[in-house]
């Protein structure tokens, strides 16, 4: 069930096509963060919010529909709270200390190298801001997701062939 208010927001960003394009994405995850003024960031930039649109994006049309847009919403709503909670020092943004805490609080027990990896990747002068951790844990939880399908009984090993490979590391 999705409520009226979400309904007449998506309503009103999607415009006539019902879908919300990348540049749409921006626009309200733009409009959204700056209301937060606990959280830096400087911007969600496009490439960011096409890898989620592409993530999220279950019908490959490269936009969003309702339904996937209420899912990312809600992610990002549950990874606020982490961020909050793992911002000891409340600067806005993640150290790499608070970082590798948060992104375990949100169920991903990774090992020091690709904790280190994730703070390289994603930390502008070693702190990772905002969009970044948003788009970080969005790509690390659909990443898993994945992986899922193909390893259903949790062994950590799993089997693909090229094309489901190709899906999962040129759809991301
Ligand atoms: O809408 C809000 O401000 C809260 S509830 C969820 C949210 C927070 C930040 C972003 I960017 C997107 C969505």
């Amino acid at each position: 069930d999705i409520d009226d208010s979400f309904k007449s927001m998506f309503a009103q960003l999607a415009g006539d096509d019902m879908e919300i394009s990348v540049r749409e994405l921006q626009t309200i995850l733009n409009k959204v963060v700056t209301r937060h003024k606990d959280l830096k960031t400087d911007g969600f930039s496009m490439e960011s919010c096409r890898t989620m649109v592409n993530l999220m994006d279950k019908d490959g049309s490269a936009r969003l529909g309702i339904v996937e847009f209420q899912i990312l919403w809600n992610k990002i709503r549950n990874l606020l709270v982490i961020f909050r909670q793992f911002d000891l020092d409340k600067s806005g943004a993640m150290s790499s200390y608070e970082m590798r805490l948060a992104v375990e609080a949100a169920g991903f027990k990774l090992n020091n190298r690709l904790n280190q990896i994730l703070v390289a990747r994603y930390a502008e002068n070693e702190m990772i801001d905002f969009d970044n951790f948003i788009c970080c844990l969005v790509k690390l939880e659909s990443m898993f997701r994945y992986f899922q399908q193909f390893d259903k009984e949790g062994s950590g090993q799993a089997e693909m062939n090229i094309t489901e490979w190709l899906y999962l590391t040129m759809c991301g």
